[in-house]
């Protein structure tokens, strides 16, 4: 019911295609129980006709090949739109998805497990492909077709209805319902292992030169082994509830037929019922129970879709820790920046302050160093001129207007953060530099890759600004894909920059010029920089010393 309720509003938005495909279903069914009916009955009342030349033959073999024919289309259009529907649905899940995960902090994502969250969204989302196909439209197939057919025989005999309806709750209701109940507990075992195999793959990719390095290969194998056997142990378990359902409605089938053939001979004995037509309903009553089958296998699979949807909704209800305020305020085009005493202190750091009520003006167009030992904060402070995270207390202003009460997109267009572990995307140079400034002419990604210092590296590429640079730019050095990232903050049209590290990965002639050409780069620019490196003094307009949570001047 829950994992219904989360999917709501998706079939709500895809209603018109999903009522097609359900359409189609009840048509498909509806043809194959009278292909089976009038052929039932044709036979039977051709054999009691024997030679007589009053019986029509052509009628009735016309109907049964137009129902074949029309059985035939319709399986295929229900097929086509059920599965389009069902593909649109999964789509509009994952963008949902997906951009509520782009709306997470960087705290919140560092709750999820490399690899889990893409688990959650294309496994677990996969997963709920069953409800519609398998689970929602043969109940709904089952229970219209069912009455009607109960109606149409409860009129010629009426225990036999009642029979056939009584037959058909068991079917669609009570045995999907325990079936569902038993692989609750296997499901969720299911999504889980799969989950956590794909993370182990994740992490070992990752981290695939260092396993070998240290020769911990064996271990990540034995544990992604460990989870590949769960998974198999978990879907071994699914797939006997399956077979459990499939028994069950076998025998439910069966049984109920034998009943019909009993209780229609009675009723034929008794001429309550004429032989074509008892023989007709109780083919039409097979064809019936044909919808059961899907059914039977799409409940077992409901154990898994419930886990995977209770997967998708954790993201979903996910609060957006950084969500915009009502009534935003407009940011200045520049201003000073000011912190008023800032303080903050990581969750997990059970109240220790990294930054202690800090007090800074930094004027506009002035170029600002901080300075200080590896962990006392640089990154952090940065961070929250950013407004990657809110301070513990404090604020921050631009202009006069504090940034926790200004719209985010607009903040990013003032502000422009290099962080020590910006990446490297999926693409080219240009696509990559791209990102700073989507309008960027090629004079413009130049001068940015002149300033990083990576021109001339570019200039010796066989395609230049379109050479491929992959996944995490793993054809660049470390320096290289550093200078790039800097050079993408460079061209963006933010008015302040704020650069950590920026000369990581450079040797000490590159640091320095890069540092000599700041001020030019940098004209007109706010620049907050957080560095280790040594500078010439003519580089920033002044340098401050972080520790102990608080500036001094260096
Ligand atoms: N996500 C986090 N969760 C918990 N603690 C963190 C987190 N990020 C940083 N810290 C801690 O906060 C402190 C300040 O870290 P920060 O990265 O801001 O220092 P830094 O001065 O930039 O260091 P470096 O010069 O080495 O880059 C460190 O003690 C660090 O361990």
């Amino acid at each position: 019911m829950k994992t219904l309720r989360l999917l709501w509003p998706w079939f709500v938005q895809r209603r018109r295609s999903l009522a097609g495909a359900l359409l189609l279903a009840i048509l498909t069914l509806a043809a194959g129980m009278g292909l089976l009916s009038v052929a039932g009955w044709f036979l039977t009342a051709a054999f009691l006709a024997g030679a007589s030349i009053s019986f029509d033959l052509f009628a009735p073999s016309a109907l049964v090949r137009g129902l074949a024919l029309l059985r035939i289309v319709f399986r295929y259009g229900e097929r086509v739109v059920g599965h389009a529907a069902t593909l649109d649905l999964l789509a509009d899940i994952r963008s949902t998805v997906f951009a509520r995960i782009m709306r997470l902090s960087p705290g919140q994502l560092a709750g999820y497990q490399g690899g889990d969250l893409v688990a959650r969204l294309v496994g677990d989302i996969d997963a709920l492909d069953t409800l519609f196909l398998q689970v929602i439209a043969p109940i709904l197939t089952a229970v219209i077709m069912g009455l009607v057919f109960s109606l149409v025989l409860g009129a010629q005999v009426h225990a036999l209805g009642w029979l056939v309806f009584g037959a058909m709750l068991i079917g669609v209701c009570v045995v999907p319902y325990l079936l569902a109940r038993q692989a609750r507990a296997p499901g969720s075992d299911a999504q889980r292992a799969s989950a956590q195999a794909r993370t182990l793959i994740h992490s070992a990719i990752a981290g695939h030169v260092d396993l070998v390095v240290f020769g911990a290969q064996a271990q990540a194998q034995e544990r992604f082994g460990a989870a590949a056997a769960q998974l198999s142990r978990a879907r071994d378990r699914l797939s006997a509830i399956g077979s459990m359902g499939q028994l069950a409605q076998q025998l439910a089938s069966g049984f109920c037929v034998l009943a019909l053939l009993y209780g229609g001979l009675q009723a034929f004995t008794a001429q309550e019922i004429n032989g074509p037509v008892w023989v007709g309903l109780l083919l039409g009553a097979l064809g019936l129970f044909e919808v059961l089958g899907p059914l039977m296998r799409g409940s077992a699979r409901l154990g898994p879709a419930a886990a995977a949807a209770a997967r998708v909704r954790a993201v979903l209800d996910e609060p957006v820790a950084l969500a915009d305020v009502a009534y935003p305020l407009d940011l200045p085009a520049s201003g000073v920046i000011e912190l008023s005493n800032l303080s903050y202190g990581y969750p997990s750091m059970a109240g220790v302050a990294v930054l202690d009520g800090i007090d800074l003006q930094i004027r506009a167009g002035e170029r600002l160093a901080i300075v200080g030992a590896s962990g006392c904060g640089k990154s952090t402070l940065l961070s929250l001129l950013m407004r990657v995270f809110d301070p513990t207390q404090g604020m921050v202003s631009y202009g006069g207007a504090p940034i926790s009460q200004v719209r985010q997109a607009q903040l990013h267009t003032r502000f422009a953060l290099l962080s020590q572990n910006s990446p490297v995307f999926l693409g080219t140079l240009r696509s990559n530099l791209l990102i700073g400034c989507p309008e960027a002419d090629e004079a413009q990604l130049w001068r940015a890759l002149e300033n990083a210092r990576l021109a001339e590296f570019v200039r010796s590429l066989e395609n230049g600004l379109d050479t491929w640079v992959g996944e995490s730019g793993h054809s660049l050095s470390v320096g290289q894909a550093r200078r790039l990232c800097l050079a993408r903050v460079l061209l963006s049209p933010a008015v302040v920059w704020l650069l950590d590290e920026p000369t990581a990965g450079l040797d000490e002639p590159a640091q320095w010029a890069f540092f000599n050409d700041l001020a030019a780069a940098a004209e007109g620019k706010t620049v907050v920089l957080a560095t280790h490196a040594g500078f010439p003094d003519a580089a920033v307009d002044r340098v401050l010393r972080l520790g102990q949570g608080v500036l001094t001047p260096a």
